[in-house]
């Protein structure tokens, strides 16, 4: 009867006598283990280990401790977890000791499995810290630079930064002098202090004056009868920014000249003088150098300004930052109307292959204009109003040769690419071989 029952188990099932010898298996044990009972029935324990068939004896251990273990098995490549369960006579002393075990070995490839996902997983953190690393070193506060050229710009404004020696940023017309001169001003120790910005283009010649130095009480008809400070004294112990300084009218480039020198104003009217500390950071997209050869503007003054210079790159001189500002505003686009638009890969080929005349603000305001002028969630390279021409930018803006061959083979290459999608293709078309064609692209950065 007790053996039916024992055969009956779907649960493998061993049992040892008080001697240590192997009695009873049933079926299960054998589907389980691989063993058969001419090796363990009849047979001591010590012996069965001994020949390798078990890698441990569980019935041994509670013949020894006189109760219930649990050990883990290894046999035939799968691991087991036994339990030998003592059956106690009269005496209180072992007379069999029944084993049960379970097959662990898919516990333990899902363990495996576990180790593998927590490895996997504690990888992709790393990667996402590398990458917010990487965010942080594009994002310095907000200003996208990832090209070697935007580096140099932004490491040498954080260099000058805590000095207060006069900065002059020089760069096309919206490149980001404004957001350099803005960086600076937050990376210094006048950072929470007055941070004044003066657009001298925009104020009129006449006023310029009267807003940069102030007057005093009945100055001139006209005038507020109290008399006001002028923006120089407002950024008192701050930073005063001069915008366009190359429109600086030269009537006043002597007195702004000596501002800079003696760090003391007079308003217009007045007799006495204020002490002023300012940091001075002034920017033009103008030629100053030769606005001095004509006589338009003075040099002792352009010396005075030109202490730090800083170049800023136009920005088809530092195309890896293409992308990157593209998807920069057109995330922040998208966040504005709610909406979930996306470039096209070839949409950002274009961009990068084109010359932004009017740099960084074109490339802001034209991403606005293609976000909500666009039909679809995806802005493709015909969306966009330069990938049809031959970009006349382009040609204009690139100064050499060199640079116009450069640029005309970039432009036919991403054609060809746009409209024949494989660089196979593409290159059949162009009458190159393909391997030509993706060499070229790496090197034009494509
Ligand atoms: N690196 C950058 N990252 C993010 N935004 C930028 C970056 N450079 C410029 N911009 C944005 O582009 C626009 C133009 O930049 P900015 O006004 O600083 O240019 P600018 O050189 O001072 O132009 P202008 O000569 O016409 O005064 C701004 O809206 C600015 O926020």
């Amino acid at each position: 009867m007790y053996e039916n029952v024992i055969n009956a188990s779907y649960d493998p099932i061993f049992i040892a006598d008080k001697r240590g010898y192997g009695i009873k298996m049933n079926e299960a044990y054998t589907r389980v283990t691989g063993i058969t009972e001419d090796q363990l029935i009849g047979r001591h324990l010590k012996d069965v280990v001994k020949d390798g068939i078990i890698s441990e004896s569980v019935s041994l251990k509670v013949l020894q401790e006189k109760r219930r273990v649990t050990i883990i098995q290894h046999v035939n490549g799968k691991d087991l977890l036994v339990t030998g369960n003592p059956i106690f006579d009269e005496n209180g002393d072992v007379s069999y000791v029944v084993t049960n075990l379970r097959d662990i070995s898919a516990l333990k490839h899902l363990e495996q499995e576990l180790m593998k996902t927590k490895a996997l997983a504690d990888r992709y953190l790393q990667q996402i810290k590398v990458y917010q690393h990487r965010e942080d070193t594009i994002r310095h506060e907000g200003v996208i630079a990832n090209s070697p050229n935007m580096l140099r710009v932004i490491h040498l404004a954080q260099k000058i930064a805590p000095f207060n020696s006069t900065v002059l940023l020089l760069g096309e017309s919206g490149v980001g002098k404004e957001v350099i001169a803005n960086l600076i001003q937050k990376w210094s120790p006048r950072s929470d202090k007055p941070f004044i910005k003066v657009n001298c283009a925009a104020i009129p010649k006449e006023l310029i004056e009267s807003e940069l130095f102030g007057y005093e009480k009945g100055a001139f008809t006209g005038a507020d009868s109290r008399g006001r400070p002028g923006l120089f004294e407002q950024a008192h112990t701050g930073t005063i920014f001069l915008d366009e300084i190359g429109e600086m009218p030269l009537s006043l480039q002597g007195k702004l000249l000596r501002v800079l020198q003696e760090f003391e104003v007079t308003r217009i009217g007045g007799r006495r003088t204020i002490k002023i500390d300012v940091r001075v950071i002034s920017a033009t997209n103008q030629d100053l150098e030769s606005l001095v050869k004509q006589g338009k503007f003075r040099e002792d003054l352009y010396y005075r300004l030109n202490i730090i210079p800083i170049h800023i790159p136009p920005l088809r001189e530092r195309q890896e930052d293409i992308p990157l500002l593209a998807h920069y505003f057109l995330e922040r686009v998208n966040q504005k109307y709610r909406l979930h638009k996306q470039f096209t890969d070839d949409a950002l080929l274009a961009m990068k292959s084109y010359a932004w005349p009017g740099n960084v603000r074109e490339m802001q305001n034209l991403i606005e204009r293609l976000v909500i002028t666009t039909e679809t969630d995806h802005i493709t390279a015909l969306h966009l109003p330069f990938s049809h021409s031959t970009s006349l930018e382009m040609k204009q803006a690139s100064k050499t040769l060199k640079d116009m061959v450069r640029n005309l083979e970039r432009e036919l290459i991403l054609k060809a690419i746009s409209e024949y999608k494989t660089t196979r293709k593409a290159a059949q078309v162009l009458g190159i071989s393909q391997s030509a064609l993706v060499k070229k692209m790496q090197r034009l950065g494509i």
